[in-house]
């Protein structure tokens, strides 16, 4: 097909898609219920061309404030509402989860082979399944046997920092992803260029820029998937094909491994042999078992490395930006520990002020802003506006941790006293929100995973490190601009800091560590 023919078929499809929708709009509105109210769209883009490129979350809150806390946009004929506040969250994610709970197919998921992933998979029995099983893997209690494991690898994060604090967002990768490699596979993480751990960044990081609204056209216009990839704007055709290979390698190739280590007699206690075992001793087909093994232990790392990369990274700039903060846990752990060992789990209940720290790290930057879209699933009347069937539904989580009559005044800043009583023990305040709403169908499978990672690595952390503001050579503090990756997992933009070993005392537990780790030792 020619250019100009191409063109002229992109037209005419654009055109029928349109009409679709205003028919099928007029079939399943017969009140003519008006929708909630948005930015007033352009024809035939919609809203298209408001779409925010950058901390969206923010936009969208703002938005908020002129429509209401449910706002409504099109773009290209596609309907899609923003949650802006807890109370819409929970009336429709929680109250109505029939109606809220699938997951939308975006073309981008199918063609780059993520949909075997729970995270995007349609609400039904093969959700369900995977869902239960992660469970068992990743309860509160069951947990509490991965506590060892991460206190070991914040040890190695603390010698990797003292080597080369220049480098400290790559060792929060290190350590988040030997963590969960561990915890998923009992695999030590190579110190550098580790494959697996490649592969399974690159994968994640591809999905992450393709599914996020407006990222591509062809999740708004499916049909323009059988367009071929050398026109302009379908490198999206070249970029999935790329992320279906790594996920398919991601999936597989440490699980062989976990395979090899049982065949041979190794003992191997790990998620992946937990469900190998678990499977073995049940019924159902073998098919439908081999894939289940594959997908949820996948999943752990599919879903827990960057979400924690996410979180250390903002415990990082918190350091930087709120002296104060940082100083007052140190305070604390010094006054609760002293000086001549680093803090462990046995040592939470008696440190609130490093317990508020942690949660307003997850409050202050959500993960994941957005949260993971859904999808309606049938047409839906609120506060008398209409929703319809397929829908896509994004909850503003950023908002939701800002509301002033849940976490207090001045929300914009880090404030870890916002999660403490007058007399400095913890208040009943938790930044749920973070981790998606609702007990199941809308929330986080890994949370406590999530939490106790992020816990001891910055607990370490903060025992060992003076984390602050980085000075240039003539010794004048460099500004750090505080700003957030437009993504479904959104990370800080790269910022300088300074990162030295608190005392003598710090410096000698830091140097104790060396036979510890010093053969992990990460080389960047
Ligand atoms: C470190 C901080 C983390 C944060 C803030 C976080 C946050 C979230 C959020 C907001 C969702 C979307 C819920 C929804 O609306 O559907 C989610 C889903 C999920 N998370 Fe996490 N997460 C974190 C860590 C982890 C870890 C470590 C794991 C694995 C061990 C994990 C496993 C999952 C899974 C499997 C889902 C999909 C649940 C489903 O669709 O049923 N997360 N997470």
């Amino acid at each position: 097909m020619s250019i100009p023919l191409t063109l002229n078929f992109v037209a005419i499809c654009i055109g029928i898609y349109i009409l679709k929708s205003y028919i099928s709009k007029r079939a399943s509105n017969p009140s003519s219920l008006p929708y909630p109210p948005g930015p007033k769209p352009k024809p035939i883009v919609g809203s298209l061309l408001d779409l925010p490129k950058e901390e969206s979350w923010k936009t969208y809150a703002s938005w908020g404030k002129e429509y209401g806390d449910l706002i409504h946009f099109t773009v290209l004929g596609k309907h899609f509402i923003v949650l802006n506040s807890s109370r819409v969250a929970t009336d429709l994610l929680e109250r109505r989860a029939h109606k809220y709970s699938d997951k939308p197919v975006t073309p981008t998921l199918s063609m780059s082979d993520w949909l075997w992933a729970f995270s995007n998979m349609p609400y039904g029995e093969k959700w369900r399944r995977y869902r239960r099983e992660f469970h068992q893997q990743f309860r509160a209690e069951k947990n509490r046997n991965y506590r060892p494991i991460m206190s070991q690898r914040a040890r190695q994060l603390l010698r990797n920092l003292a080597g080369n604090p220049e480098q400290f967002v790559s060792y929060l990768r290190h350590y988040a992803a030997a963590v969960i490699m561990s915890i998923a596979y009992d695999y030590d993480v190579a110190s550098q260029d580790d494959r697996f751990v490649y592969i399974a960044e690159a994968a994640v990081n591809m999905l992450g820029h393709c599914t996020f609204p407006g990222a591509t056209i062809v999740n708004t216009l499916p049909f323009l998937r059988h367009l071929p990839g050398w026109l302009p704007g379908m490198g999206v055709k070249r970029y999935t094909e790329e992320c279906r290979k790594l996920t398919l390698e991601m999936r597989h190739a440490p699980l062989e491994l976990v395979r090899k280590r049982m065949a041979s007699g190794v003992p191997s206690d790990c998620v992946a042999a937990n469900l190998i075992d678990r499977f073995s001793a049940r019924g159902g087909t073998l098919e439908e078992n081999e894939e289940t093994i594959t997908d949820v232990a996948a999943m752990a790392y599919a879903a827990g490395a960057d979400t924690t990369v996410s979180a250390l990274t903002t415990a990082f700039l918190a350091m930087t930006l709120y002296p104060e903060a940082r100083m007052k846990a140190q305070a604390e752990i010094d006054k609760v520990i002293g000086t001549s060992r680093l803090p462990g789990f046995e040592d939470k209940d008696s440190l609130p002020y490093l317990e508020a720290f942690i949660r307003e790290v997850f409050r202050w930057r959500p993960v994941a802003p957005l949260s993971i879209p859904h999808v309606v699933m049938e047409d839906d009347v609120y506060e008398g506006y209409f929703i319809p069937k397929g829908t896509i539904v994004n909850t503003n989580l950023w908002a939701m941790q800002q509301e002033e009559s849940m976490f207090g005044d001045e929300p914009e800043k880090f404030k870890p006293e916002r999660f403490l009583n007058p007399d400095g023990s913890l208040n009943d305040r938790f930044p749920d929100a973070t981790f998606g709403l609702g007990r199941r169908h809308a929330s986080c499978a890994g949370r406590h995973t999530g939490f106790d990672t992020v816990w001891v690595g910055i607990a370490h952390v903060l025992a060992a490190f003076d984390v602050s503001k980085a000075k240039d050579e003539a010794g004048n503090e460099i500004d750090v601009v505080e700003k957030y990756v437009d993504a479904l997992v959104s990370h800080p933009l790269p910022f300088a800091c300074s990162i030295m070993p608190r005392s003598r005392h710090a410096e000698t537990l830091i140097n104790e560590l060396l036979p510890l780790a010093a053969a992990d030792e990460v080389k960047i």
